[in-house]
């Protein structure tokens, strides 16, 4: 029997989990607040419009903001009693307390978080592959069915996920340090960039974009992530904040001082970060759709891109995205076309035959 899935918020994640789902033959509808967005999302093919004929889901995954998860769940509860009802929202504790005082059928109710994202949010930024070879937690509580968690499970194996399964505090003592706080650390650094005169800012590489990617994520979405996790991100801050007073110490010391000790603390707050680095897992379980970046050198002349776009889609090779770095105060920009791997060498020479100027 064909699993019916309601989805209940069609944003960046709901409309991804939909378009992944439906590709994976299971029946789909949607709904939000926003007429705009569940269109928006089923033009995606991501699933149908619900309406007050569709009939009862099986499954219920809330894709709502954070501090509207646990009401959006309680509803969905109380609204199909049949259904099993989960939601993605980033923080597991906050929600399931909510849940849990309502008085709802929460044996029903099993929380998940799928470990994928972007920096950017609504329907139009959804991704058929955001889910593939990523983790997606599963956090059931003391009375979750265990029919419901296998449906969960179901979920996240269908979309290609690594399903791993955690209490709720578990979860958020872990989502702190590997992701609600590299967010703070992203938009800090960030921040330091906005008074900086062009022509600092124009020195910048790739080593600060890298550093910097998840700064341009929704603040309104993650104020309530940061609310919604406030003490186990606290903690880890408070991490940082010894770190941070550590490394001024050594440069005061460096600056004001004799500096000895200082550049021990300096090489020692680096050779831990190598540490933590290298524990940072590659691939989860099935391979993520991997993209290589060609980059190509476009005059800033009216019909360039289009040109070279032209160009690649002549080679028969697929665009998988495409990013324009304008070089400062240079008549030229970078375009960075992201294709499979298989596809790099094929493309790099045929642009490099019709005469554009290739980068390694
Ligand atoms: N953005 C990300 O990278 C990730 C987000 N999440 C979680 O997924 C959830 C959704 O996030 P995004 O898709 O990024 O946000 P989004 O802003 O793209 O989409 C949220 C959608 O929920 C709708 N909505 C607002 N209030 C609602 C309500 N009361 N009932 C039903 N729908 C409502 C909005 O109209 C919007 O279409 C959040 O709880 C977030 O914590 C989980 C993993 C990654
Ligand atoms: O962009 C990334 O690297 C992410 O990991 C995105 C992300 C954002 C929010 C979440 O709750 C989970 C994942």
């Amino acid at each position: 029997m064909t699993t019916h899935v309601r989805i209940v918020g069609a944003g960046l994640i709901g409309t991804s989990l939909g378009i992944a789902l439906t590709g994976k033959g299971f029946r789909v509808s949607l709904e939000d607040p926003s007429p705009t967005a569940v269109r928006l999302a089923r033009d995606l093919r991501a699933g149908e419009v619900a309406d007050g004929h569709t009939n009862a889901p099986d499954v219920v995954v809330v894709a709502a903001p954070p501090d509207v998860a646990a009401e959006v769940v309680v509803t969905a509860l109380d609204r199909w009693p049949g259904a099993v009802v989960s939601d993605v929202a980033s923080v597991k504790e906050s929600v399931l307390r909510a849940v849990l005082a309502s008085g709802a059928d929460a044996n029903r109710y099993v929380g998940s978080h799928p470990m994928a994202g972007r920096e950017r949010s609504g329907a139009a930024a959804a991704r058929a592959d955001l889910f593939e070879g990523r983790a997606w937690v599963v956090v059931p509580h003391e009375s979750s069915t265990p029919a419901a968690v296998s449906c969960l499970r179901e979920i996240a194996l269908a979309v290609g996920s690594l399903v791993l399964v955690m209490p709720a505090h578990e979860h958020d003592e872990a989502v702190a340090a590997v992701s609600h706080v590299p967010q703070l650390a992203a938009s800090i650094v960030a921040a330091c960039l906005r008074d900086l005169p062009e022509s600092a800012v124009g020195l910048a590489g790739p080593g600060l974009r890298d550093v910097t990617r998840i700064a341009a994520s929704d603040p309104r979405l993650w104020t309530q992530i940061l609310a919604g996790n406030a003490s186990a991100v606290r903690d880890v801050m408070r991490l940082v904040r010894d770190q941070v007073q550590a490394v001024i110490g050594a440069l005061d010391a460096l600056v004001d001082a004799d500096g000895v000790g200082a550049l021990g603390t300096l090489s020692g707050v680096l050779e831990a970060g190598n540490l933590g680095h290298a524990r940072i897992p590659g691939k989860h379980g099935a391979a993520p759709t991997a993209y290589e970046v060609v980059s190509v050198v476009v005059p800033d002349e009216p019909g360039a891109l289009a040109r070279l776009l032209g160009d690649v889609g002549n080679a028969g090779i697929n665009l998988e995205d495409l990013h324009l770095e304008h070089g400062l105060g240079q008549a030229v920009g970078v375009a960075e076309i992201s294709v499979v791997p298989a596809s790099v060498e094929p493309l790099r020479s045929e642009l490099a035959r019709l005469g554009w100027r290739v980068h390694d």
